[in-house]
């Protein structure tokens, strides 16, 4: 059974163009499969859907439908212009019984300055939804709320029609089993930039030996073409079963799913509370329990490595010396093991200064020498130059806020974008002076298992 408990709130907001009405109702629900109620979707939402679980597992996000949609092209200004444009939708929103609210969905691409044009052509700088019907699962409850905004006056009816929907949705997603899902076959692949990746780690840790920059992380992209078209549920749900210790994303736009299990957060704010981790260093998972001991104290031990992760540090704990009252940020890193890999992993917390925002936050992070470099503006002309490809929504942030400034934002590496019957699936690495092509690319290899295998394919090693 549903419990119904709360009312419809409708309220106005003034826009530039014209006078919105938010309406948001909310229904506690019992414990339904967040997959299987964005399944539900697949006849009447596909290509307008959102899939979102934290790495403790106790936050569970899914959007259905957009009831409205924030972009901006804005550049360096896009987060900006996405809090301004989400806190005029907002205004007037207030929290229901449930301590629920609508929920901001969806992500900012990593370079607004490559112009190579690819498979994210036409992508936006920032794209964000509130979903029609969004799921959240929070502990053990789960919660329903339908969202309309609109410049219409009488709503009577398009709610009605809304609530029905949702009772099918929910329905469906309490009584039927996922499909279970053959895993994609994967017809050819190809690495399209192989010997471009290559010259440029050597490129790259020459310029860094010159002092042009200390560090800068280069990327690259690995295409695989399937049999078939291959669905959203279908990776999302390979995704889930093999990689339970990450955040696991899904963001479907313009056609496409930009999907990933990331181990890092780029920031969460709970009550004005930040939190962010500095993840960078990595080495692979040994085959047995000493050998994974041995790789993950040599990576401790390693002195490039733990250079590659000072500059993380060092640039996040500024940004929370500037935007924090206070911090706190253990003294040495530790090793945070995931399937295929492990890292090291610092974690930083600290309560916000009254301005502070996440998006703010987001902005000022972003990139982190995790994903950018050191200094960030010459990394980023370095990756430019170097860097075949564009990045798109790969390492870069994506996540969630609510309209009390609330969310949380992962960094979308180990990701790919599924095109219909084609895939891209992206990895980089830190390039420090004494790094080396081989070693690197086989890193790349690693950070690309995850996708890979979800997508039906393996590695050749
Ligand atoms: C750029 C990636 O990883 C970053 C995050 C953790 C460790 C990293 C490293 O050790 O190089 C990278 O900075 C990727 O997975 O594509």
């Amino acid at each position: 059974m549903n419990r119904k408990l709360s009312a419809t709130t409708g309220d106005r907001i003034e826009t530039d163009q014209s006078i919105l009405h938010f309406h948001t109702e909310t229904i506690e629900v019992s414990r339904l499969s967040a997959l299987t109620f964005f399944e539900a979707g697949e006849q009447s939402f596909a290509g307008q859907r959102f899939f979102w679980q934290n790495r403790e597992k106790t936050f569970t996000l899914v959007g259905l439908g957009q009831a409205h949609t924030i972009t901006s092209n804005a550049k360096e200004q896009r987060f900006d212009d996405v809090e301004q444009q989400w806190k005029r939708l907002t205004q007037n929103v207030v929290n229901d019984e449930h301590n629920l609210q609508p929920i901001l969905f969806g992500g900012f691409t990593f370079d607004t300055e490559n112009k190579v044009s690819g498979e994210w052509t036409g992508f936006p700088e920032a794209f964000f939804a509130v979903a029609t019907y969004q799921l959240v699962m929070r502990n053990d409850q789960a919660y329903v709320s339908i969202h309309l905004i609109t410049d219409e006056e009488n709503t009577v009816d398009a709610l009605e029609a809304l609530r029905k929907e949702r009772d099918e949705l929910i329905h469906t997603a309490q009584v039927k089993a996922l499909k279970t899902y053959a895993k994609p076959q994967i017809k050819s692949s190809y690495e399209p930039y192989k010997e471009e990746y290559l010259a440029s780690i050597s490129k790259v840790t020459s310029l860094i030996r010159q002092k042009e920059a200390d560090k800068v992380v280069i990327a690259r992209s690995l295409a695989l073409q399937f049999e078939e078209q291959v669905s959203s549920p279908n990776v999302l749900s390979q995704v889930i079963m093999e990689q339970p210790e990450s955040y696991l994303f899904g963001l479907e736009e313009q056609g496409k799913l930009f999907f990933g299990a990331s181990p890092e957060r780029l920031v969460k704010v709970s009550d004005m509370y930040a939190y962010s981790s500095c993840v960078a260093g990595s080495v692979k998972r040994g085959e047995t329990v000493e050998e994974d001991e041995l790789l993950g104290q040599g990576l401790l031990n390693d002195e490039k490595n733990r250079s590659e992760h000072q500059y993380v540090v060092d640039m996040i704990l500024q940004t929370f010396k500037e935007n924090c009252a206070s911090y706190e940020i253990p003294h040495a890193p530790k090793l945070l093991k995931i399937r295929d890999i492990q890292h090291l992993f610092t974690p930083v917390e600290g309560p916000m200064k009254k301005e502070a925002t996440i998006l703010q936050l987001v902005k000022t992070l972003h990139p982190t020498p995790a994903l950018g470099g050191v200094p960030r503006v010459k990394a980023m002309e370095v990756i430019r130059e170097y860097e075949p490809m564009n990045r798109g929504l790969y390492a870069a942030p994506i996540g969630w806020l609510d309209a009390q400034g609330n969310g949380e934002f992962a960094v979308a590496i180990r990701s790919a974008l599924l095109a219909n019957d084609q895939a891209f699936l992206y990895a980089g690495g830190g390039i420090v002076a004494d790094s080396e092509p081989a070693s690197e690319y086989d890193e790349t290899l690693v950070k690309l298992r995850p996708m890979l295998r979800a997508l039906g394919g393996h590695l050749h090693e």
